[in-house]
């Protein structure tokens, strides 16, 4: 299996290579050059199996000789013997046709976990057998940093700053992300939105001298391997309602596309999805490029569902690549003009991307409304993110069963979910003393020199 830049000009990878590298040495994506498919009957088989083991059938094809099979079943046991389901990803009803896949029972309350959990594995076994010692940088809206920390605290070699914007994240988010005593965690509150931190990675990793001097990883889901991960869960809960021998749909809550994209990849290995619906906040580029065509940026606006607070939204790239029969060249020039300001997609390229993915936007209000309906009709309460997703959903309810992701747990955004419900959401028992514990975070401009500098001297002490 080999991968792929989306710009085109970069070196082929090995999935191993490809998880270490992060972002593509051309700026672009990696992507599996072909995606590997599973006849109806592969499908059928994976129902009733337990998480793990649908995780080991699905991923497997991706990773080449990557990890031999008793090292990687032992890294996936690893991966998820922290979550607080036996289901790892358990599905809850919430109308006739209506089911909400519940992806917080992680160490950190969110769906970041499913893949930051095995990614650490993985990653620690790559680095065991070369020795070698990398930094990760991140960027965050809050979820992808405190599961990155939980995933990569203490160990001795590697170093972890996450960039999160001061001021943007829940208050529960920040002190995940700055309570942990580890020193080679380093929570960096920055000056400006998530896209600023977004840039500033991805500046880094373009700057192939700091790039290679500190030996620089990515955790984000410009990592392909975050990616794959999220696959498998689309997967478990289709086949559990029947899949491969009825069609499911999804609704996603999306800000990156990450998340949406590994359904988008699911599809293409040939799990029978219907629609598949992306669900944004009031940071609607997606849906409006979706339906108007152009992909223009109009600025962060801060909202009760934080960590979808996005514009540049980085694995769309990905999905263009496809839309735009994977030419490198016409990806690239869309990036460049991205940077002004934003791009029209050419007709050809929406018409592949209408045929894949529905979409829709849900208010701040709708947000709120959605969290108290959902309660009163279902007794289930959601963050903000998984009600975003549950009010796009109930639009685009068919015949296939929806499958709505809940992407955090509520306690995660207490203020906003108790304004909505009345009711304050506790933290389990575990994180009970999130609020005593000390913090530590050091407050960053937007200034790329300013953050290589930050990161060359905290690696050298
Ligand atoms: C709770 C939550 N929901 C939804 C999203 C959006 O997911 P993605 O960025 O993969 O589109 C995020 C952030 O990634 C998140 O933290
Ligand atoms: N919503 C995310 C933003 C980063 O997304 P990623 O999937 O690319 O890591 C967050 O919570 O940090």
């Amino acid at each position: 299996m080999q991968y792929i830049s989306t710009r085109g000009q970069a070196p082929v990878l090995s999935f191993g290579e490809a998880m270490m590298t992060g972002l593509a040495r051309d700026g672009g994506l990696y992507v599996p050059a072909s995606v590997p498919t599973f006849t109806k009957e592969e499908i059928a088989a994976l129902a009733g199996l337990p998480y793990e083991e649908i995780a080991y059938r699905v991923m497997s094809p991706f990773m080449g000789d990557t990890f031999a099979e008793p090292e990687f079943r032992a890294l996936i046991a690893r991966a998820y013997a922290g979550f607080g389901h036996a289901a790892r990803a358990p599905l809850v009803q919430l109308g006739p046709n209506h089911f909400l896949l519940e992806l917080f029972h992680g160490p950190t309350l969110a769906f970041k976990d499913f893949a930051m959990q095995l990614i650490g594995q993985m990653m620690q076994a790559a680095l065991a057998k070369t020795g070698e010692r990398i930094t990760i940088v991140g960027a965050t809206s809050g979820d992808t940093g405190s599961a990155a920390i939980e995933a990569f605290k203490g160990l001795a070699n590697v170093d972890v700053f996450i960039l999160f914007p001061h001021g943007r994240v829940s208050e529960v988010q920040r002190r995940q992300m700055t309570t942990p005593p580890d020193s080679n965690v380093h929570a960096l509150a920055m000056d400006g939105d998530f896209d600023d931190c977004q840039a500033r990675v991805k500046d880094m990793f373009n700057d192939f001298a700091f790039r290679d001097g500190v030996r620089l990883a990515g955790v984000n889901s410009i990592n392909w391997a975050r990616v794959l991960a999220q696959v498998v869960y689309y997967f478990s809960s289709a086949v559990s309602l029947g899949a491969p021998h009825r069609a499911v749909s999804f609704t996603v809550p999306t800000g990156n596309f990450g998340d949406i994209f590994a359904g988008y990849i699911a599809r293409e290995m040939g799990l029978p999805i219907d629609k598949l619906v992306i669900a944004t906040n009031q940071n609607d580029i997606l849906d409006r490029a979706m339906k108007s065509g152009s992909y223009v940026t109009d600025g962060v606006k801060p909202s009760i569902s934080p960590s979808m607070d996005i514009q540049v939204s980085s694995n769309f790239e990905r999905a263009l690549f496809d839309a735009y029969g994977r030419d490198g060249a016409a990806v690239a020039a869309l990036m460049a003009e991205l940077k002004a300001g934003g791009f029209a997609i050419s007709q050809g390229a929406l018409e592949m991307l209408r045929a894949t993915f529905a979409s829709g936007r849900c208010s701040e209000d709708e947000t709120r409304a959605t969290i108290k309906t959902t309660l009163a009709a279902t007794g289930e309460l959601l963050c903000p993110h998984s009600a975003v997703g549950v009010k796009v959903a109930e639009e685009n309810i068919g015949t296939a069963p929806m499958i709505t992701l809940a992407t955090a747990h509520p306690a995660k955004f207490p203020d906003a979910v108790e304004a909505a419900s009345g009711i304050r959401p506790g933290l389990p028992p575990r994180m009970a003393d999130l609020f005593d514990r000390a913090e530590r975070v050091t407050r960053v401009p937007n200034d790329l020199a300013a953050l290589q500098a930050l990161v060359r001297e905290r690696i050298a002490r």
